[in-house]
């Protein structure tokens, strides 16, 4: 499915000032990038590091709205110019230049617009490899129309002009797109906890970036042209080990610290090394391509794994706990909780006469009313206590420390609120629905106190609220010893 094609997800119409606010910023970002890559510019010859493109193709498929826009067109456009101008270069080769930068930026825009998002967000099976294509194709793009400009600006064949510039496109693009792609959103920044990120932290999970640092050091010391890779089973683990955004900073890391120290091997990016140039940035994208798809692939992995876990515990209906889940999670409580003493009711809600609601307004409804209902008794509920679906129309709720008037408060709320309440189904007729609730509650449950003891009195309980006329609340009068 990951890799079927399909248009990306139109983005929600921003209003006119934050489309504006938003190309502004992308202009401004570029503009910033522009000047770190001008910085790594050897004398007489193109940039080594160019970020800019590839920032720009990264915000492109994250946000698609800021690539419809002409004004983040227009905004970029400005930003390359500029930057450009003001790091010394003539007006044409400002212009000219700029131009192969946007026609790079066009090219992976056309690549990656038609395919589907999770693919292009690296989330797909095939990501990795979809990555790869659409840097190739990005820095084709700007290298075809880019590189009669570099030869006629500081000299050498065309040939040499071409692939240097390609190669770099490349290694670029594959280095900075995985770390604007899978950078974590505004949304998840403020929901990170640095306190829970210590208390989870253990020392072991450092060990494969250990491993890394270790191998790039032995790389380091050893040389030659074997040591392009020796860090490669360590970025693996890292892989296997940390999130894809972690990851893609790694590679980064680990690709610019390979680029610089060639040039301390005496490699210079520039015609004069052209084979061994080449040759380093093809290695380098190509060394990234590996952990990026195991990343890529587990951050797949983990999200399948996350939901098969969550359907397995919850009701596909109502989204609350499902009967197995609640019975676990009420025996944990009272295995640890309740051995200090703490006191706990349990209720067992049933709505009455749901079969007439199925009968007379079809199926659909009475799940639309079921979904609805869970709604209604969950705003009721603190965050401590437990709702669970026992199966058909019946609830079970556990209150952890509550007063036996306390848990008889909340069952006759729960009674009240279901009565007052009108369901309505596609505008159809409203409906009033009532709930019968057992109740038992125990003061200090008894550490032996078992989960199925507590829910049968509680059942027994609404057996008598049924029979004794519906749409109400017994207490049971028994406790568990
Ligand atoms: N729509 C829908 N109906 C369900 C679901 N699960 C069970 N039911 C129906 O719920 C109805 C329960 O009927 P009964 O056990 O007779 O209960 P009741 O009609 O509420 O009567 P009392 O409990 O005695 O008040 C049956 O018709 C089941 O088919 C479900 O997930 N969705």
């Amino acid at each position: 499915m990951d890799f079927q094609r399909a248009p990306l997800e139109p983005a929600p119409a921003p209003s006119a000032l934050s489309d504006s606010f938003a190309a502004a910023a992308l202009g401004m970002t570029i503009f910033l990038a522009c000047i770190a890559g001008t910085l790594s510019r050897p004398v007489e010859f193109l940039a080594s590091f160019w970020p800019a493109n590839a920032l720009m193709l990264g915000l492109f498929m994250r946000r698609p709205g800021l690539a419809r826009d002409p004004k983040a067109w227009v905004a970029s456009a400005c930003a390359f110019v500029f930057s450009s101008l003001l790091m010394g270069d003539s007006a044409a080769a400002a212009i000219w230049l700029s131009f192969a930068n946007l026609a790079g930026v066009v090219a992976g825009w056309q690549f990656f617009h038609g395919i589907d998002r999770n693919t292009v967000l690296l989330r797909g099976t095939r990501s990795a490899l979809f990555l790869l294509c659409g840097c190739i194709v990005q820095a084709a793009g700007e290298s075809i129309v880019g590189f009669p400009a570099t030869s006629f600006l500081f000299g050498g064949t065309s040939f040499s002009a071409f692939f240097m510039w390609f190669s770099s496109a490349l290694m670029c693009s594959m280095l900075i797109l995985p770390i604007v792609l899978s950078a974590p959103t505004l949304g998840q920044v403020r929901q990170f906890s640095l306190q829970e990120c210590v208390a989870r932290f253990k020392l072991v999970h450092l060990a494969p970036l250990l491993a890394l640092i270790a191998c790039e050091t032995v790389a380091m010391l050893l040389g030659g042209p074997g040591s392009l890779v020796f860090g490669v089973p360590a970025l693996i683990w890292c892989a296997l080990r940390y999130s894809l955004f972690s990851v893609s900073l790694l590679c980064l890391a680990v690709g610019v610290l390979k680029s610089y120290t060639a040039t301390l091997g005496l490699i210079t990016y520039t015609p004069d090394h052209l084979v061994d140039a080449i040759s380093l940035r093809v290695g380098i994208t190509l060394l990234s391509l590996g952990p990026l798809a195991v990343a890529s692939f587990q951050s797949v992995r983990n999200e399948l794994l996350h939901k098969l876990h969550h359907a397995a515990r919850h009701d596909a209906l109502t989204g609350v706990l499902g009967r197995n889940t609640f019975i676990e999670q009420c025996a944990h409580w009272l295995q640890t909780l309740g051995l200090e003493q703490h006191s706990a009711a349990v209720l067992m809600i049933d709505l009455d006469n749901f079969k007439g609601v199925n009968d007379t307004h079809g199926h659909a409804a009475g799940d639309e009313l079921l979904r609805e209902f869970t709604r209604l008794v969950m705003l009721h509920l603190r965050p401590s206590d437990l709702l669970g679906r026992m199966g058909g129309e019946e609830f079970a709720l556990m209150l952890p420390n509550v007063s036996r008037e306390e848990a008889r408060e909340v069952a006759e709320r729960l009674c009240d609120a279901t009565r007052r309440h009108v369901f309505t189904f596609n505008d159809e007729v409203p409906l009033h629905v009532t709930v019968s609730i057992g109740v038992v509650h125990q003061d200090a449950p008894p550490r032996h106190a078992m989960i199925e003891q507590l829910l049968r009195e509680a059942d027994h309980a609404l057996y008598q609220a049924k029979g004794t006329g519906r749409n109400r609340v017994v207490m049971s009068a028994h406790a568990v010893y």
